[in-house]
């Protein structure tokens, strides 16, 4: 994702359109609103045009016309345009673009194909699949071109769903706000994304992730103030040795294994008996708690599983924890807890239910109280007041063991702050930096090592 982008809004269609309106109603005209639009997408095609010939697919809404825009002001600045539609007519802000553009004009079926192609056919007003025979010559023109921009939306993308359909654009100039095709789902075929930024107001609830600002110590902290974490492992003590040593490097004062395999990952870490857990759990400097990696999903993880979620401490629920948790008994808690599943954990969890990433995650978080972490290429952070962020950690974090760092460091942060939608988008955030300050091919042990760097960074 374009590092440019984060902190970027995310709003649906119909936040879109509502922000358009408060806009015009404000004095912006429609045709001014739609010129920023095309003068905005003209100047990104330029950038990378190299004066190639271009092509402008203008469709019946006001995409159509924010392409005739473009087509407008190309030519204006030089470029031999030529613009092919569906055939309709227009309306609106969109029948004056029509009404600038003199240049030549031939139906979509007649085009031929052309180095620079721009994408207006639809947008965000899409409702129905488009047709076959449309949908064939779109492909076949972007192929045959050198570069694809699509204008909002790549043609054929619902811009409230996960993309998973819609032109493959090598650039798409987002108009006001990202739109969740944008962010969620198979994102690649947006290409480069950009944001085209039209001096509308839109929401703020929905957000990219950008770096959190992270305090240093002060000078009357102390290892208990710093944190104290609980890792509570199981039958696989690696997974929680690995989680135990993240949630050291992620800046917890003071970290215990609580494990019947006393192996810690560095002296730092004390190991515990698990039988002394429930002692622990009543501890008033516990700071957070982490129960899932490597747990394991016996009658003994199942006593420690309803152990930690029974009681009122910060807790983060991972792995196989998440497997012996209910939407009820999470429902229950008062302290802040934190869940971090990947997918078939999510949906064993809270099920497959319809919408798109962003809308689930949001359904599970305020159904189960807590902030859930949807793991994944595009991951969804989401409270249950509706906050949500999104993320796209480096695709060599899909590797074994990944998972339990990223708990590790949620169970720091939030030891550290007690606020766990804050301590979820750093640990979030700590995890991505980590994972591409690795390098390539790194393996999930050598991870953490580099979480100090990234805290550094958000100092
Ligand atoms: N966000 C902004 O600030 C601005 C956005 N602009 C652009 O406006 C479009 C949205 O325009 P709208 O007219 O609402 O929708 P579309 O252009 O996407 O197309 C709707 C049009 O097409 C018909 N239709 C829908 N689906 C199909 C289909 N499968 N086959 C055929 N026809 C279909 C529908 O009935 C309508 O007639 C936004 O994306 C931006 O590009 C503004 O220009 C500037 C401000
Ligand atoms: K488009």
């Amino acid at each position: 994702m374009n590092p440019a982008l984060a902190g970027a809004s995310i709003v649906t269609a119909a936040q879109m359109r509502a922000a358009e309106v408060a806009c015009f109603a404000a004095g912006v005209s429609q045709v001014a609103l739609m010129e920023r639009a095309a003068r905005a997408v003209a100047q990104q095609v330029a950038r990378f045009a190299r004066s190639r010939p271009v092509l402008v697919l203008a469709g019946p809404g006001n995409n159509g016309g924010d392409g005739f825009g473009v087509a407008w002001v190309l030519a204006e600045w030089g470029y031999d345009v030529t613009v092919a539609t569906l055939g309709q007519d227009w309306n609106g802000a969109a029948a004056v673009m029509r009404d600038r553009w003199t240049g030549p004009t031939t139906d979509l079926d007649d085009a031929t194909p052309r180095p620079v192609l721009v994408d207006g056919l639809f947008g965000i007003g899409l409702t129905r699949p488009i047709a076959a025979p449309v949908r064939g010559r779109l492909a076949t023109l972007a192929a045959a071109a050198e570069l694809v921009v699509a204008i909002d939306v790549p043609s054929g993308s619902f811009a409230d769903q996960d993309a998973s359909d819609g032109v493959e654009a090598d650039i798409t100039v987002a108009l006001g706000a990202l739109k969740p095709c944008h962010v969620v789902g198979d994102t690649a075929r947006c290409g480069h994304l950009i944001l085209a930024d039209l001096a509308i107001a839109v929401p703020g609830d929905t957000r990219l992730i950008a770096r959190p600002v992270l305090h240093p110590p002060s000078r009357a902290d102390h290892k208990y103030t710093r944190g104290l974490v609980i890792v509570i492992g199981g039958t696989m003590p690696g997974a929680a040795r690995l989680a135990a040593g993240a949630a050291a490097r992620g800046g917890a004062g003071y970290v215990v294994l609580a494990s019947d395999d006393a192996r810690v990952p560095f002296d730092a870490v004390v190991s515990r008996k698990p039988d002394a857990i429930a002692a622990m759990l009543a501890d008033p400097k516990l700071g957070a708690v982490l129960i899932g990696p490597g747990l394991g999903r016996d009658d003994e993880a199942r006593t420690r599983s309803e152990e930690a979620a029974a009681s009122d401490c910060p807790l983060v629920i991972d792995g196989d924890a998440l497997a012996l948790a209910s939407i009820d008994q999470l429902a229950c808690r008062t302290a802040p807890t934190i869940l971090t599943p990947h997918s078939g954990e999510f949906d064993r969890l809270f099920g497959t239910g319809g919408g798109n990433k962003l809308e689930r995650t949001r359904d599970a978080a305020r159904r189960s109280g807590a902030i859930v972490v949807h793991k994944g290429a595009d991951t969804v952070i989401a409270a249950p007041d509706g906050q949500s962020i999104v993320a796209h950690p480096p695709a060599w974090l899909s590797t074994a063991g990944t998972g339990d760092v990223l708990a590790g460091i949620a169970a720091a942060r939030l030891a550290a702050s007690r606020d766990p939608m804050r301590a979820a988008i750093e640990a979030v955030w700590l995890h991505a930096r980590a994972a591409s300050l690795a390098g390539p091919a790194f393996v999930a042990d050598g991870l953490a090592m580099h979480l100090p760097q990234a805290i550094a960074e958000c100092l």
